[in-house]
């Protein structure tokens, strides 16, 4: 396996009962790599998701994080693979500890890890909170004082204030408004640019996965039906089911 995967997946099969709900799915990430995948509700991205960040058992197949076979990796090794993984979840009221500020939940992470001076947690937090257009004036509230596209984002700033190398995203902009969603897709450009960021986003627009990633994988009932380089999806999308996806994200556009 090349240096340049951080991710990688062969031949996953996850079954829930009689219903087999990813069929044999194959998928690499190189570093660096923006990747999306899309599908309509209930064809498996979450359960991918899942299965790749090792949140949900696989039935079949071989996940590797930056070329090691995680089956096979001792937990103490497993966990320093995963500390440097993130992933934020699609419901972000469940996610959020209720006593602590908005402040003290994105910072949290750096106490744990005893990152840097007191003062530049407070530093890189604030900043971070300002580029996902959090203001001031929010950072002492709890989080049933916020709105669910506030709470998704501070969920957001909660996993990249760690710096990790990969970060998962489930849905991350179903409930950010057009506006927050730019500031979200710049902050993610500059974070690839300045840290090397892999990110691996599922949701069902096709049109907003081609602004979040330079490559798209289509599932459909948990095979992968098409995949290829945004652009090229969006412009000469060759299976009838990703060209289906495509006409329902322009009709949503209108
Ligand atoms: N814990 C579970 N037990 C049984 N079936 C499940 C479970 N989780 C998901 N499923 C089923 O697996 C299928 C895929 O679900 P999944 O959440 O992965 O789809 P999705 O593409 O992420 O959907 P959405 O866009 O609606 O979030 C669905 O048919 C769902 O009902």
């Amino acid at each position: 396996m090349s240096d340049g995967t951080v991710v990688s997946a062969r031949g996953l099969r996850v079954r829930y009962g009689p219903q087999l709900v990813l069929d044999g799915v194959d998928l690499r990430l190189e570093r660096g790599e923006s990747l999306a995948v899309v599908g309509e509700s209930g064809s498996g991205k979450s359960t991918l998701l899942r299965a790749l960040a090792r949140l949900q058992r696989a039935d079949e197949g071989e996940i590797h994080w930056f070329g090691e076979p995680v089956a096979a990796a001792r937990p103490s090794r497993l966990r320093r693979l995963r500390a440097r993984l993130q992933m934020v979840f699609q419901d972000s009221s469940s996610t959020l500890d209720p006593r602590f500020t908005v402040r003290q939940a994105v910072r949290e992470g750096l106490d744990v890890h005893g990152e840097g001076l007191p003062s530049e947690r407070a530093r890189r937090v604030a900043d971070l909170l300002a580029r996902l257009g959090i203001a001031d004036e929010l950072h002492d509230r709890l989080p049933h004082e916020l709105s669910g596209g506030q709470r998704q984002r501070v969920n957001i700033a909660r996993a990249l204030v760690l710096r990790p190398e990969v970060v998962f995203f489930d849905e991350p902009v179903s409930s950010l408004d057009v506006i927050v969603q730019r500031d979200l897709i710049e902050l993610l450009d500059e974070t690839r640019t300045e840290q090397g960021l892999t990110s691996i986003v599922v949701l069902h627009d096709l049109a907003v996965a081609a602004q979040l990633a330079s490559r798209i994988v289509v599932l459909r009932s948990g095979v992968v039906v098409e995949e290829g380089p945004a652009h090229e999806l969006l412009t000469a999308p060759r299976h009838p089911y990703t060209r289906e996806l495509l006409l329902a994200a322009r009709a949503a556009a209108r």
